[in-house]
């Protein structure tokens, strides 16, 4: 990157991205004005930004999509996998365009200035993805001012203090405060999203309870799809919290930050679940956080997974599946206890994809078989728990 280490600022230049190593990259801002610390990960999908950007997984992170295109399409009300976006903000190649998608209701550029997210253009985003793949996922602050006044030592400074995703828990910071009936159901072109209270056989359905550390709207639709009815329990839930809504399986959702951190609070929960047989079924945070209740370890990547076309293979009949990624930790599988069987593995690195216990109802991916967006290959996931799941008092 021409501009790296140069600490005055170019002419036109109204958006910086400063790494904690003092590399400056500059470029165009849009959407808020403003500064945000976080690490800086990138991202491969060729659509779903704004998916992307509302995933509560990337709290504390700012994105830089590979893909030069973005904004598009706009925003709509539907893409969204939470109520806001979580991620701090965006580098991209191009400038934002004009959207055009008949489902278009706010330019990109507004949306994100509307929703208190900083963005930059005009970066050579192959070049900073280069780096990433080579050194790692930096810390950063990401800036924008429009008269491209920026104090760089002080934003350098600023990204050399923040601690760093290790150890942090933001799964406390994103999850929803309050436990709730799930209403949301599948997506159709023309109709939107379903209704799941609409259909009249919630109450014959089985019962998932999901614990949210920052999910993915798009899992309890899924989830509904797939044949539940589904509660959702903030991240915080004591076992207590949980099996007074008579469960019959267990969700343990995606989530931003450290597993390992985040199981300080979500994982004795996870035990007693386990020792009370209760069927559970994991996803990404969710997916580690089982792997260390059950007695593994969890590492932190050196650049992570973030796509929509990432090969796994299922270890039991050799099929890949394409699946959206979303992490920067990964479960260590050597770690594993003699009853936790690896069930997929990713054929990038080979890191561990999945895993199920082999004396519980109990098992977990890596990647996100709610796509959104992404592939839809591993949907079977969902119909694998929920045909598992026995309604209580079925038999009475
Ligand atoms: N999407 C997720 O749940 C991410 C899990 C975890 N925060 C990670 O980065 O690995």
């Amino acid at each position: 990157m021409a501009d790296a280490k140069t600490l005055t600022v170019p002419k036109g230049a109204s958006g910086v991205l400063v790494l904690a190593d003092g590399t400056c990259v500059f470029g165009r801002g849009f959407g808020a004005v403003g500064d945000a610390v976080g690490e800086v990960c990138f991202n491969t999908a060729m659509t779903g930004y704004q998916e992307v950007m509302t995933d509560p997984s990337y709290a504390g992170q700012i994105v830089t999509f590979t893909f030069p295109h973005i904004g598009n399409v706009g925003t709509n009300l539907d893409d969204v996998e939470a109520d806001q976006p979580f991620a701090l903000g965006c580098v991209v190649r191009q400038d934002v365009t004009e959207p055009s998608n008949f489902r278009n209701v706010a330019p990109f550029d507004q949306w994100m200035k509307a929703n208190g997210r900083i963005g930059i253009s005009g970066v050579d985003t192959r070049a900073l993805t280069r780096m990433i793949r080579e050194k790692g996922a930096p810390n950063a602050v990401i800036a924008h001012d429009p008269k491209g006044a920026f104090d760089l030592p002080a934003l350098i400074a600023k990204a050399r203090e923040w601690p760093g995703l290790e150890g942090m828990d933001l799964a406390i910071a994103v999850t929803g405060k309050e436990s709730r009936a799930w209403t949301g159901g599948a997506w159709t072109l023309g109709q939107g999203y379903g209704d799941s209270k609409a259909d009249g056989q919630n109450t014959l359905r089985p019962h998932v309870v999901a614990i949210d550390y920052g999910a993915k709207n798009n899992i309890f639709r899924n989830l509904v799809k797939a044949g539940a009815q589904v509660s959702v329990l903030p991240a915080t839930a004591s076992f207590a919290d949980v099996m007074a809504l008579k469960p019959d399986g267990v969700f343990l959702s995606n989530g931003p930050g450290d597993p390992a951190a985040t199981g300080a609070y979500a994982v004795p929960v996870i035990r007693a679940l386990l020792d009370a047989d209760v069927p559970i079924f994991g996803i990404c945070l969710g997916h580690q956080l089982l792997a260390i209740a059950a007695g593994g370890r969890t590492v932190k990547m050196h650049q992570g997974h973030r796509g929509a076309n990432h090969p796994v293979k299922r270890l039991s009949d050799g099929l890949v599946e394409i699946t959206s990624m979303n992490h920067g930790f990964a479960v260590d599988t050597d770690s594993l206890p003699e009853n936790v069987k690896p069930t997929h593995v990713s054929l990038f690195d080979g890191s561990n994809c999945g895993l199920e216990l082999t004396d519980r109802n109990a098992f977990s991916v890596q990647y996100h078989p709610e796509a959104s967006p992404g592939p839809q290959d591993s949907f079977y996931l969902f119909e694998r728990f929920v045909a598992g799941l026995t309604k209580q008092g079925a038999d009475a």
